[in-house]
């Protein structure tokens, strides 16, 4: 059985191949590292296979997805937006329901940002953003979690709070990280991609962060 499988994945822009030809699979229960320097493909391919994965898939992409004008506990509850219908979504979004309140607010406790719940998200910092984002990503619940670099603005402690929290919630994800101690932490098997192909994919065991340095 297979969580993802996905073959000859490729992506070009103004006659440039920026990823690809390339074919991932992941099983069920698989946390997958994605490393690799600046500009070598990572958010395309995640955005790739988000696109086709989209009704199995959390989404954390790098650039947040929030509504900046609307509140942090709007923006989680959004994650589950497809769950009600548009008249209960209507109204919640002028007046709250206290049990989606009571849904949403365990995981701003989780991110140590609940007692910023009815306040806009642009008055938010670069990190607390982050934490909203990862919050509606917990909220979500699916089946895959894909995260494009989800701890970029969070420090050491936190970010290894956040992705213990984000593993625990999600046995099957594809994550891309830039900090290398994170990904032989928390990935069981890490992928490097240089120039748009996979240049490396082995179980976390058989590497050292000497045999990852290329990829950063
Ligand atoms: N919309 C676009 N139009 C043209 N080129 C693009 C576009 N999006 C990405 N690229 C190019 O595709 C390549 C891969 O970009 P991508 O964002 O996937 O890299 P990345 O590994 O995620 O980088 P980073 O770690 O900096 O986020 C880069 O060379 C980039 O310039």
């Amino acid at each position: 059985m297979t969580a993802i499988h996905l073959t000859d994945i490729s992506v070009s822009y103004d006659n440039r191949q920026v990823l690809g030809p390339l074919s991932l699979e992941l099983k069920p229960g698989e946390i997958v590292v994605v490393i690799g320097k600046s500009g070598c493909g990572k958010s395309t391919l995640l955005s790739q296979i988000y696109d086709r994965l989209r009704h199995r898939a959390a989404w954390l992409p790098q650039d947040l997805g929030l509504v900046d004008t609307l509140s942090v506990y709007h923006n989680v509850y959004m994650a589950q937006l497809d769950q009600h219908s548009r008249w209960y979504n209507i109204i919640n979004l002028i007046r709250p329901f206290s049990e989606q309140v009571d849904n949403v607010r365990p995981w701003l406790k989780r991110m140590s940002i609940d007692d910023k719940i009815w306040q806009s998200v642009d008055q938010l910092s670069g990190g607390q953003k982050q934490r909203v984002a990862i919050a509606r990503a917990l909220h979500q619940g699916a089946e895959i979690l894909l995260a494009d670099e989800p701890v970029s603005a969070l420090d050491g402690p936190k970010a290894d709070q956040v992705m213990a929290c984000l593993t625990q919630q999600y046995s099957t994800a594809l994550i891309a990280l830039h900090d290398v101690d994170l990904a032989l932490r928390y990935g069981q098997r890490i992928i490097g991609i240089s120039d748009g192909r996979i240049m490396l994919d082995q179980p976390v065991q058989k590497l050292s962060q000497q045999s990852l340095l290329e990829f950063y």
